[in-house]
């Protein structure tokens, strides 16, 4: 969908910010550029848009050479998100949203319910905030309504230079989920800038590790996080790398510990059988349709009467992930709620008990996944990554 084939720029002043670059970006896939200072994220991305011309090479959009395409044309078509956001200040809200829509001549009306309907896929109440003008928004929200702006006019391209950057870190990570929940809404294929390697391996389905004018690695980011294809990268994504890789590992049902379960209306007495026939210090406790209730103890079933139910001596539990949130999310989750273990419980209807994850188990699922990759990396070589030479 974005094609660098051999691109260079050299500024007037003899700065080679990108050398003989070449790589590409399917169509629907999100892949970030990564790296430090000056090494030439901004320059690669603004040649997509021509706010930049290259040196040399060549860049295709959608198979079509830019080079011989009208730059007003060209930015119509491509999303833009700066970090500076470059909102109207004089314009509301939904005025600010519409505005591609409006010169692309669509109809007013027309215009204004595409701003409404993108404000609401941000986040952003358009009864509530549409006629309010930026200044009257909080950071993250100029954000939010930068990322609606962009895509008014469903462009099939977006490009996002550091579109977080400006923001508190909590700020940051929640932008950075309801931006991911609505990529796999709209799948735009978008170029993402960002200096930090912790969004780098968060957002992206590939990222591309930036040397000075040059990619050093162009992998997925358990590759990159898990075999480092030079010492420079190595260096770059940091020697906790072990603790980034939580953010990209799912938890898989093989991960999870099966205690004895027991349901609400279960008499302790049988409670107490499945305990000490499984020699366990606790069960998980389950309602009648199977939910996730809580969770009961050994001593806290010790002793009751035959009439005594579960339900009498259960705790409620309300640490839970749903199948495929990543281990990070499972150690954030037990750090939370001072918990030993999680419950997780099935990834669609999310009421499903499956299983727990301990302490034990999240420590496996990473070196699972660590050396799935160190095997996977060995196979990425072999895929060619970069466009041969014509
Ligand atoms: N107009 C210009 N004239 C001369 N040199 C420039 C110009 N714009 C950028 N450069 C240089 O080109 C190199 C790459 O710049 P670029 O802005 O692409 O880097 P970057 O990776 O996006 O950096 P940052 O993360 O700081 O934004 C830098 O050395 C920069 O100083």
């Amino acid at each position: 969908m974005i094609r660098f084939e051999h691109v260079t720029k050299r500024y007037a002043d003899g700065t080679t910010a990108v050398d003989d670059l070449s790589f590409e970006v399917a169509e629907g896939e999100l892949v970030t550029l990564v790296g430090p200072s000056g090494c030439g994220k901004t320059t690669t991305m603004k040649m997509v848009n021509r706010l930049i011309e290259p040196t040399s090479g060549r860049i295709r959009v959608d198979g079509e050479d830019i080079a011989g395409v009208d730059p007003v044309e060209l930015r119509r078509r491509i999303g833009y998100v700066i970090q500076q956001v470059g909102l109207f200040p004089h314009k509301t809200v939904l005025e600010n949203t519409a505005t591609v829509p409006h010169l692309l001549g669509w109809q007013r009306k027309r215009a204004r319910d595409r701003a409404a309907e993108l404000l609401d896929l941000v986040g952003l109440d358009p009864s509530v905030y549409g006629d309010r003008y930026p200044d009257q928004l909080s950071g993250g929200q100029r954000q939010r309504v930068g990322v609606a702006r962009a895509l008014a006019a469903d462009p099939p391209v977006l490009l996002m230079d550091e579109p977080f950057g400006a923001v508190d870190p909590v700020v940051r990570e929640r932008l950075q989920s309801e931006f991911l929940r609505l990529q796999s809404q709209v799948r735009k294929t978008v170029l993402f800038v960002t200096h930090d390697i912790e969004e780098a391996v968060r957002l992206g389905d590939r990222i591309a590790v930036y040397g000075h004018g040059k990619i050093e690695q162009f992998d997925a980011p358990a590759v990159v996080l898990g075999a480092p294809a030079t010492p420079y990268v190595a260096d770059f994504v940091g020697a906790d790398r072990g603790l980034k890789r939580l953010s990209v590992t799912p938890i898989e049902a093989g991960d999870l510990e099966q205690p004895p379960v027991v349901h609400l209306d279960d008499r302790l007495s049988d409670a107490r059988a499945r305990l000490t026939a499984d020699d366990a210090r606790w069960a998980v406790v389950l309602d009648d349709a199977d939910r996730l209730h809580g969770w009961v103890s050994a001593d806290a079933i010790a002793s009751g009467t035959g009439t005594t139910r579960v339900r009498e001596r259960a705790r409620r539990m309300d640490a839970w992930l749903p199948l495929g949130a990543s281990l990070k999310q499972a150690f954030s989750t037990m750090l939370q709620h001072d918990a030993g273990w999680i419950a997780v419980l099935d990834g669609d209807s999310a009421d499903h008990f499956l299983g727990v994850l301990t302490p034990a188990r999240l420590h496996e699922a990473l070196r699972r996944s660590i050396e799935a990759d160190a095997r996977g990396a060995t196979r990425s070589e072999a895929r060619v990554e970069t466009v041969p030479s014509a």
